[in-house]
């Protein structure tokens, strides 16, 4: 037999291909992680099986020097390496804190905590950590009004209420970063400025884990669940792994144990939840290719659009939808259009004579052949509409990498966005001819 032809060969050159093109560059020999690694040592933190390094999908991870079996713990993180709000108050910033009415937010006192330790350099105790935090990050609040512009709805309109929610948390934190002037040599306002605290803000809500501390009186009594892990905080998110997290309280420890396992030298993966790629970009700066809980929105004006212009009753039927909330998340997935879509076009395509019906759609009854027909029509035609609006998105933004070359990553992410809408909706509508060859 000639060499490499065989089955053994192929298998081999397959998995060759397949590990190359996810494999990861590690980064363990880079000063910033050997610094952390000692500072963590330091803090009774055991090493582990897992290194620093480059993956060409995910960016900066986290890669296993060893297998990983299913249910293992993959890290464990002592509590005295842990950023909470315990830590601020300990520090020279607690009795601002306390004597500060009304009490700031758990959040604000993170958010203060990591804008006046990254002032102090190298006097930070926390400077092995903070050196190897992102320097900027692309959650829409970050991105260039002209590239948030190009979102696909509902997506834009909560990029601008994020916006609005951090200008605001900057506004009413003045006066308590002012009192906090006594603990600076510099002008306050140039310690505290808006892109400090923006840098902040994204650090806490793209990497914090979830921890429940108790209430404490010299903080305001929104919830206290964010904990910054450091180390633990560079594994990256997959829609297709199962993890548990938790403090254990017999060790002291914050742990992740995994219940997928993972070969030597690939990608370890926590999952953060089973977001949507609009949360993904929204909450954490990122879209996960082919997510298995992506899904294309389709807002109310688009689902008026292709129904019969004249329905006496669909003044009615738009009031059902809203009361029971029909109007809200109706989708397209891989799979085709979701229930809630196909039932909210099955009451408005609802025939005058079975109007009566109505809550026997809700349930999910099949009311009449025509009223299934009618609605997988105008789904399909709502999905065609979708699906030429999304190509019009990409060329504009192919238009606008040409001409921004500066603004070039947050295009790419923009465009990332959008052509996983495309492959759904063309999914989608592929679903939606078979679903309709089989009720002809
Ligand atoms: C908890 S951190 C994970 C470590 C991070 N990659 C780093 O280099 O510090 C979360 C951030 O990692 C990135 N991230 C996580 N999962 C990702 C993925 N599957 N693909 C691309 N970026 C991802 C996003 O920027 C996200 O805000």
């Amino acid at each position: 037999m000639q060499k490499g032809r065989g089955r053994t060969s192929r298998i081999r050159r397959r998995k060759l291909t397949r590990s190359s093109e996810s494999r990861g560059v590690n980064e363990s020999h880079k000063p910033e992680f050997i610094e952390l690694k000692k500072w963590l040592k330091d803090r009774n933190f055991e090493d582990t099986n897992l290194i620093p390094a480059r993956f060409p999908g995910t960016g900066r991870g986290l890669m296993s020097k060893k297998p990983v079996r299913e249910g293992q713990m993959i890290i464990s993180l002592p509590e005295s390496c842990l950023l909470t709000t315990d830590t601020v108050i300990r520090s020279s910033l607690g009795a601002y804190i306390t004597k500060w009415k009304p009490p700031p937010s758990p959040l604000l006192a993170l958010c203060t905590f990591l804008v006046s330790q990254r002032h102090a350099g190298e006097q930070s105790v926390w400077k092995p950590y903070l050196d190897v935090l992102p320097k900027s990050y692309t959650c829409p609040v970050c991105l260039e009004p002209e590239v948030a512009n190009l979102l696909p709805e509902p997506l834009k309109t909560k990029a601008e209420e994020q916006r609005t929610s951090v200008q605001e948390f900057f506004a009413s934190s003045r006066d308590f970063f002012s009192s906090l002037q006594p603990l600076f040599e510099e002008a306050i306002d140039t310690v505290f400025s808006y892109s400090a605290l923006l840098w902040a803000w994204c650090t806490v809500n793209t990497r914090a884990v979830y921890l429940r501390a108790r209430r404490r009186a010299c903080l305001s009594s929104e919830p206290d669940t964010c904990a910054l892990a450091p180390y633990l905080d560079l594994l990256n998110h997959s829609p297709s792994v199962q993890v548990k997290a938790a403090f254990n309280e017999e060790t002291g420890c914050y742990g992740i144990r995994t219940a997928s396992s993972c070969r030597k030298h690939e990608e370890v993966f926590i999952c953060y939840g089973p977001h949507d790629n609009h949360r993904l970009l929204l909450e954490y700066g990122f879209v996960s290719p082919c997510n298995p809980h992506a899904c294309v929105y389709v807002s109310r004006e688009i689902l008026v659009k292709y129904l019969p212009s004249v329905d006496k009753q669909m003044n009615k039927k738009i009031s059902i939808l809203k009361e029971h909330g029909f109007l809200e998340n109706l989708t397209f997935g891989w799979d085709g259009p979701s229930w809630r879509l196909l039932t909210a076009l099955k009451l408005l395509c609802l025939e005058a004579e079975k109007f009566a019906c109505w809550t026997k759609v809700l349930l999910g009854e099949v009311i009449s052949d025509t009223n299934e027909k009618t609605s997988l029509n105008i789904a399909q035609k709502i999905c065609y509409y979708l699906l030429e609006e999304t190509t019009a998105a990409l060329q504009k933004v192919s238009h606008m990498k040409d001409e921004k070359v500066s603004l070039i990553n947050q295009l790419a992410l923009v465009e990332t966005l959008w052509t996983e809408e495309l492959k759904i909706l063309k999914a989608a509508a592929e679903t939606l001819r078979s679903l309709q060859t089989t009720l002809v």
